[in-house]
């Protein structure tokens, strides 16, 4: 599909289509659709970012708690959205050992109790060691450098999330 097609959609295929590009948070496109046309992917990208930027804080934070765990309960018990799923397989998270799986809760809790909101990273570019090491490492964050970094994760698995959708569709015309 390319930017014209997107273009072209109702809203209801709009959000069916677009509707996860950011985790459980269908109201990002909702939001977006009115903004069309959009001159290129780019520029859809661009007023995703806008209209999370002009969340208030609680609201970014709101769409941080709509991540799931990475390595969590719902990948265990096969719960996850496809495109977390996949994304989580991506960087190894569903191969990992008792001990991976048991030091990875310990971390995400302690990262939740500290934030207050999930750990959010871009596992679609990352491996389960550098997560775990990011972990280690954002903890020492403060409350709004982290908030700030999370979303800027957020703003990334929707960039990839959406090329998904554009490239997905262009093998399928080939
Ligand atoms: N918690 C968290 O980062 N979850 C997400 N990351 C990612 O790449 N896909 C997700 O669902």
């Amino acid at each position: 599909m390319d930017i014209g097609a997107i273009n072209c959609l109702s809203y209801e295929d709009f959000v069916r289509i677009l509707g996860n590009v950011v985790e459980r948070c269908p109201v990002v496109a909702a939001a977006v659709w009115s903004s069309r046309p959009f001159p290129s992917v780019a520029a859809l990208e661009a007023a995703i970012d806008d209209f999370i930027e002009a969340l208030p804080e609680s609201g970014k934070e709101g769409i941080l708690r709509c991540h799931p765990d990475l390595a969590g309960r719902e990948l265990q018990s096969g719960t996850l959205t496809p495109e977390s799923r996949e994304e989580q397989g991506h960087a190894g998270l569903d191969r990992m050992d008792a001990s991976e799986v048991a030091r990875m809760a310990r971390l995400n809790a302690e990262y939740k109790e500290r934030f207050g909101f999930p750990f959010v990273i871009c596992a679609r570019t990352s491996d389960k060691a550098t997560i775990a090491e990011q972990l280690r490492v954002r903890l020492r964050n403060t409350h709004a450098q982290e908030r700030a970094r999370a979303v800027e994760e957020v703003k990334k698995i929707c960039r990839l999330r959406l090329r998904g959708l554009v490239l997905a569709d262009q093998n399928n015309k080939l």
